[in-house]
C-alpha cells in the first residue's frame, strides 16, 4: 500500500532555443510519490513547477535521469505506450479549465472515455454520474460559456476522474477563481482523495491551500529547496 507511485530519481530538464543557448530549467530533481498521498508543490514563478508536473505527467520526457511511473520506467516506452498511460491513469486540472467549446459539460466528461474505447452508455452513465460528484448535475446538456469559473472547473475535474485514473495533476487549479469558490474546488480535491484514495499533486501560489496538504515541496530555481510534512494530514 506504500509503494511509490510516482518516482523521479535525479532529473534534469534542458530547453534548447536554439544552438548553443540552453537553458537548464530542472537539476538533479528526486521525488517519490506514495499511491495515495496529496502532495503540494510551490515555488516562485518560473521556478520549474509546470515543467515539472508535464515530465510526472507524461507529457514531456527528462533530459537525464529517470521516471518510473507505477512501476514502469518511462524511458523503456513508446509514445504511443506513454500516451496510453498517460490517458488511464492521470487527470489533469488546469488553471485555464481548458473545456472544449462546442461541447456540453456532459460531452467534455464523455471525450476522454470515448478516447479510451468506452461504449456509449457506459459513458454516459459514468459522465452523469462524476458531474453529480462535482454538483453539477444540473448543468450537464450546459456549453463552458454558459458556465461560471467555479462550474467551468467542476466541470474539468469530472473530466479529469472519467478514466478513473489512480493520479490527478492539478496545475493552479484555483488560479482563477475567487477564493470561495476556490475553497470549494480544494474541497471536491479533498472528497476525491478520501473517497477514492487518488494520488494527488497540486501545484499553487497559495500557502493556505498548500496546508491543507499532507506534503509540501518547495522549488526553487529548478532545484527541491525542502519539504515540510503535515503530520496531521
Ligand atoms: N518549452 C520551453 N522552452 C524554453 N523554455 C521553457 C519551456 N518551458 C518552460 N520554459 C522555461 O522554464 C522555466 C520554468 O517554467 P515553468 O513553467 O516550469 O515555471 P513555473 O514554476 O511553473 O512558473 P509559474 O508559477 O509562473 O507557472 C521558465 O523560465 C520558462 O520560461
Amino acid at each position: 500500500m506504500n509503494e511509490s507511485i510516482i518516482d523521479v530519481r535525479n532529473v534534469e530538464k534542458k530547453f534548447y532555443i536554439g544552438t548553443p543557448n540552453e537553458l537548464q530549467i530542472l537539476k538533479n530533481v528526486s521525488l517519490s510519490v506514495k499511491k495515495g498521498e496529496f502532495i503540494s508543490i510551490v515555488g516562485a514563478s518560473g521556478s520549474g513547477k509546470s515543467t515539472l508536473m508535464n515530465i510526472i505527467g507524461a507529457l514531456d520526457r527528462p533530459t537525464l535521469g529517470e521516471y518510473v511511473l507505477d512501476g514502469n520506467p518511462i524511458q523503456d516506452m513508446t509514445d504511443n505506450d506513454l500516451s496510453d498511460t498517460r490517458n488511464t491513469m492521470i487527470g489533469f486540472v488546469f488553471q485555464t479549465f481548458n473545456l472544449i467549446a462546442r461541447n456540453s459539460a456532459l460531452k467534455n466528461v464523455e471525450l476522454p472515455m470515448l478516447y479510451a474505447g468506452v461504449g456509449r452508455k457506459a459513458r454516459r452513465e459514468k459522465a452523469e454520474q462524476l458531474l453529480e460528484l462535482v454538483g453539477m448535475e444540473d448543468r450537464i446538456h450546459h456549453l463552458p460559456n454558459e458556465l461560471s469559473g467555479g462550474q467551468k472547473q467542476r466541470v474539468a475535474i469530472a473530466r479529469a476522474l472519467s478514466n478513473d485514473p489512480a493520479i490527478v495533476l492539478l496545475d493552479e487549479p484555483t488560479g482563477s477563481l475567487d477564493s470561495e469558490t476556490g475553497e470549494m474546488v480544494m474541497n471536491i480535491f479533498h472528497k476525491i482523495h478520501k473517497t477514492k484514495g487518488t494520488t494527488i499533486i497540486l501545484i499553487t501560489h497559495n500557502n493556505e491551500l498548500a496546508e491543507q496538504t499532507q506534503r509540501i515541496v518547495t522549488i526553487k530555481d529548478g532545484y527541491i529547496l525542502n519539504e515540510k510534512i503535515n503530520a496531521n494530514l
